[in-house]
């Protein structure tokens, strides 16, 4: 899949020229409110149409203003969610989820044999099966979720387009929710565009980031890199943070995780994964802080040596990037500590990771029962 964006609008007192390209697996659109990210995601699928636009899935036009084509918003073969799941309020859950399939031809219609044992797939992998008669008013935000999701695929579509479609929950509703796009992008193989203002959930969903910024791409790239870049610290705020790569080593009888991540040593709470198994770790600037020299007698397990590239001002902190064996780290420090330490572009310091979230990063990862060693 490659969906190519090119777009020119302008309203008043703000206009969006930017392209790209997304390759397969998930393109985040990333950035900080007002960059334009929902203006991108509703011109793909033929909700807003630009002055100027020309936009292509996999070869096929959906839009090219200079051609006057634009295919109709039910026949680009996309799934659609939206922040508020959008469910149609006076349809049954189940007729909600069979809404997106009337717009397709052929095998797929309801009433097929296909379309029953692929709409029971969905339903299980979704776990909504005791939903199905009920009332979209009396679901939860994350149950609702779960429904606009399985309708979203049932549609059968060529590429997902989702809209922030965690900001309405709480930490814990998200934290149900974020798996199920987990299995989409790695079990499923659904491409997706993806919008999001949240550092942490780009993190563990995004295979690719554009990074979003008054109406114009600023970066596009591998998640771990473009995270890091300066100008995804300065959008992303006090969520700014880090995005390494890591493998599984060993599990120690004491509940650690050794993983190896370019050679250094890293140590986490039991991880539920096999060794050999690749992790992707995000390591949040405020959770890094920095010494000259590696120090003794302390409680933090993770350092990782390494040369300070810049650094960012942002507001009364300063986030420094630092390159180091595992990839580029940030830390947030303030000034004090910054001249205290005489942080410079070329010296050498250690950085001290207080805490580091990890999320699959291999294709069906297995996370299983796992042996430990002495
Ligand atoms: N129909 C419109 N008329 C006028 N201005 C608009 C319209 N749609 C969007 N804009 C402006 O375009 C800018 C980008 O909006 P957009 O919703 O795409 O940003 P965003 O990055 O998705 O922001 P958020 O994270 O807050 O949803 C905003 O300044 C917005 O006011």
């Amino acid at each position: 899949m490659t969906l190519s964006v090119a777009l020119r609008h302008r309203f008043a007192g703000f206009d969006v020229d930017l392209d790209f390209e997304a390759p397969k697996g998930v393109t985040v659109l990333f950035g900080p409110s007002g960059a334009g990210k929902s203006t991108v995601l509703n011109a793909v699928a033929g909700l807003f149409h630009p002055e100027h636009a020309r936009i292509t899935l996999d070869g096929t036009v959906l839009s090219d203003t200079g051609r006057r084509i634009s295919v109709a918003a039910h026949r680009r073969r996309l799934g659609v969610i939206f922040q508020d799941g959008r469910l149609f309020p006076h349809l049954t859950v189940r007729q909600n989820l069979r809404y997106g399939r009337w717009f397709l031809r052929g095998r797929s219609r309801p009433g097929s044999w296909a379309a029953a044992r692929r709409e029971s797939d969905v339903i299980e992998m979704l776990g909504i099966g005791p939903l199905v008669g009920r009332m979209p008013g009396t679901l939860s935000g994350g149950e609702r979720q779960r429904v606009a999701i399985g309708r979203a695929l049932l549609a059968e579509p060529r590429l997902i387009l989702a809209d922030e479609p965690l900001s309405a929950l709480d930490d814990a509703r998200k934290a149900e929710i974020l798996p199920y796009f987990e299995r989409l992008r790695d079990e499923l193989r659904v491409p997706m565009l993806y919008v999001s203002h949240s550092a942490p959930e780009v993190a563990r969903i995004a295979t690719t980031v554009a990074l979003l910024g008054r109406g114009r791409l600023l970066q596009i790239g591998p998640a771990a890199e473009v995270l890091s870049a300066p100008a995804a610290v300065a959008g992303a705020g006090r969520e700014a943070g880090a995005v390494i790569s890591a493998r599984v080593l060993r599990h120690h009888a004491d509940g650690i995780t050794e993983l190896d991540a370019g050679g250094v040593a890293l140590f986490l709470p039991l991880v539920n994964a096999r060794p050999g198994a690749r992790l992707r770790l995000r390591i949040a600037a405020s959770d890094v802080i920095l010494a000259r020299e590696r120090p003794a007698g302390l409680s933090a397990l993770n350092m990782l040596p390494g040369v300070v590239e810049s650094l960012h001002e942002d507001g009364n902190v300063v986030v420094v990037r630092l390159n180091t064996a595992a990839g580029a780290l940030l830390s947030r420090i303030t000034h004090r500590s910054c001249s205290a330490l005489d942080v410079r572009p070329g010296a050498r310091l250690v950085a001290i990771a207080k805490s580091l979230s990890h999320a699959p990063e291999d294709i069906g990862t297995p996370f299983c029962d796992i042996p430990r060693t002495a």
